[in-house]
């Protein structure tokens, strides 16, 4: 079994020399790599601890930079009820994601909304029957 981290145990690596950062939902220790990281080591302390997902992404690593990463893989993130929420998923965790047919809604409100216009207009169209008579 994978090991699992919470946000709490990853905080505690927020130094140069045990550096933990999140991406995707997984846990990294880069520590041995942020000598060598291209764009610097600032960077990366900046989101030690942290989750460096949206900071990762913005950059629009290569494949290469994945690969990379892929080697310091620990183990995945646990999220507690209290953790902030994931970052708005990357280009490589929603490809298989489909978005929900009804344009965003839930179908469940969807359907609510559509039954209550009809009993709406229903209701609207009775009114009129019975002015029209009266
Ligand atoms: C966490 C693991 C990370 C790995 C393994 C990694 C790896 C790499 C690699 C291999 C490059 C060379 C270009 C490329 O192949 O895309 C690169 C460039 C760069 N990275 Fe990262 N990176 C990481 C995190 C970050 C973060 C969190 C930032 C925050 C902003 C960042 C900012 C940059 C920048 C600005 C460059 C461009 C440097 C230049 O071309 O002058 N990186 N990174």
């Amino acid at each position: 079994m994978a090991t699992e981290f919470t946000f709490a145990q990853v905080a505690e690596h927020d130094t140069k020399d045990s550096l933990f950062v999140v991406i995707d939902e997984k846990v990294y220790d880069i520590s041995k790599f942020v000598d060598e990281h291209p764009g610097g080591e600032e960077v990366l302390l900046d989101v030690a601890g942290t989750d460096g997902t949206e900071a990762f992404e913005d950059v629009g690593h290569s494949d290469e930079a994945r690969e990379i990463l892929a080697k310091y893989l620990v183990g995945n993130l646990v999220r507690g009820p209290n953790d902030p929420k994931p970052a708005a998923p990357s280009r490589s965790a929603n490809s298989s994601s489909a978005e929900p047919s009804s344009g965003g809604l839930p179908g469940i409100v969807y359907a609510i909304l559509v039954a209550g216009i009809a009993a709406g207009g229903y209701y609207y169209l009775q009114l009129q029957q019975q002015q029209g008579s009266a």
